[in-house]
């Protein structure tokens, strides 16, 4: 007996230590089991409680007055499926006649502390389907991403998301996106995800770096194409440009000869071509945007126009080509000069990190969603790397991307070195000319002046 005393409290001292010290343990060890017997328990005068049963219908309460039995009980949303998982359970409801998913999404808090759980959130699957997730411990805190996660071309699973899923950035179905944050808010560690996501692809990398190359350079060995600074930019937009069009002509080509084939697939887009032909896709990414949208004189500012053109350009034709911005700042709005908000309409995939004020905010998620735009705002100083991540359906999610260290960004990217393409449209720009290219430049400004 003394030793079953002992052995239970060695095991709630663990348990609670556990819990204390590595949620995401507690969870998978005594966590998961717990939780779902209380919500499988308590599920009825849970549901019950929070508003979500229905009263009986009029035949079984016609039923069981001619049995003469008791009056029946009100009914909750049946449970169609119960899974547990590595961060919290899913519980996919059938909705009963007369409720719908907004009744479930409202019930979202009052379902969390009754279940005592860490979070719940709900979306309508179809039709009187809803999946209710919840989580059993604050994933954001630290964020592991689970082992085996869907990846398919061109879609990176970059974070994860407040209700323990994968979120993933899908270039095909999102082609452009912006990320806006204060400075220190997490912007970097996002994009070297990103980067670190990318390069076991079969993609062409291009970089954009106005903080003096200190984000990507370092990332070079599976860079296609670096600029580090506004003029080497605008050379390597207009060769992007120069590319996209390329491309048109090719995919042109292609129809000219399909269209006589009967039955056969015209292709829309680079996805349409048989393998053989399909370039290879790109992902441009800018760091500090704003940098390149500013001037002081005539010259700069034309440079500036040049830039802000391509990008457009890039950003209204690019999808059809495989070309697909990536686009990062502190801020991104009218302030900028013309044609920035012709290019962020374009930019649908939207990120906020933390913001230093509402017009930050309004800039990312002000056109597509006001809730999107609060959370923005209230995202907490303390908790870098925590983004709001939206799209233009208005659809929003709290996520945050794994701590992802230079140094585990560069090793990622020298180990898929070689699967760097060489494009010819962008070989005066490739890092080791661009590096060279600022070594002269750093030398030629500390060299002495000879007489
Ligand atoms: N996802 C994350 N998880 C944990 N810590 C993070 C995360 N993202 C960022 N941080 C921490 O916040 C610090 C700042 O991040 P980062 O350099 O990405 O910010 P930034 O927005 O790019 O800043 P700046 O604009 O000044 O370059 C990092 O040193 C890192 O320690």
């Amino acid at each position: 007996m003394a030793a079953f005393t002992v052995a239970l409290v060695l095991v709630v001292a663990a348990a609670g230590l556990l819990r204390w010290r590595r949620p995401a343990w507690y969870w998978l060890t005594f966590g998961v089991t717990l939780a779902s017997l209380r919500v499988l328990i308590r599920y009825a005068s849970v549901m019950d409680a929070c508003g979500l049963t229905v009263p009986p219908s009029r035949w079984r309460l016609t039923l069981a007055r001619m049995a003469n039995r008791p009056v029946p009980e009100s009914r909750p949303p049946r449970i169609l499926r119960f899974s547990p998982t590595r961060t919290g359970l899913i519980l996919r409801l059938g909705l009963r006649p007369g409720q719908d998913a907004f009744d479930v999404a409202a019930a979202s808090d009052r379902l969390r502390h009754s279940f005592s759980m860490y979070g719940v959130t709900s979306r309508e699957l179809r039709s009187g389907v809803v999946e209710v997730r919840m989580t059993g411990y604050d994933v954001l805190k630290r964020v592991q991403m689970p082992a085996k996660v869907d990846t398919r071309p061109m879609r990176i699973p970059v974070a994860l998301r407040e209700d323990g899923s994968v979120h993933y950035r899908d270039y095909r179905a999102v082609p452009h996106a912006l990320t806006l944050g204060a400075t220190e808010s997490g912007k970097s560690v996002y994009q070297r995800n990103l980067v670190a996501g990318l390069a076991s692809m079969d993609v062409a990398l291009v970089g954009i770096d106005c903080k003096q190359g200190v984000e990507l350079f370092p990332l070079a060995r599976r860079f296609s194409a670096l600029a580090d600074n506004p003029d080497t930019a605008a050379e390597l937009l207009d060769a992007l440009v120069t590319r996209m069009e390329g491309i048109y002509q090719l995919i042109r080509a292609e129809q000219r000869i399909t269209a006589g084939v009967p039955d056969a697939e015209i292709a829309a887009d680079i996805w349409d071509l048989p393998e053989h032909l399909r370039p290879v896709p790109v992902v441009v990414l800018v760091d500090e945007v704003a940098e390149l949208a500013l001037f002081a004189g005539k010259d700069e500012e034309k440079r500036r126009d040049r830039i802000i053109t391509a990008l457009v350009r890039l950003a209204q034709l690019g999808r059809a080509a495989g070309i697909y911005l990536e686009i990062c700042g502190q801020r991104f709005g009218s302030e900028l000069g013309k044609g920035i908000t012709m290019l962020r309409a374009q930019l649908t995939g939207r990120t906020a990190h933390r913001v230093n004020d509402e017009t930050s905010a309004n800039m990312a998620f002000g056109d597509i969603s006001p809730d999107a735009v609060m959370a923005a705002i209230q995202i907490p100083a303390e908790l870098r790397g925590l983004a709001i991540a939206g799209d233009s359906t208005g659809g929003w999610h709290r996520i945050r991307a794994p701590h992802t260290s230079l140094r585990q960004a560069v090793n990622t990217c020298n180990r898929h070195a070689d699967r760097t393409p060489d494009l010819p449209e962008l070989t005066p720009f490739r890092p080791e000319l661009t590096a060279l290219a600022a070594t002269a430049v750093s030398v030629s400004k500390t060299a002495p002046a000879t007489a």
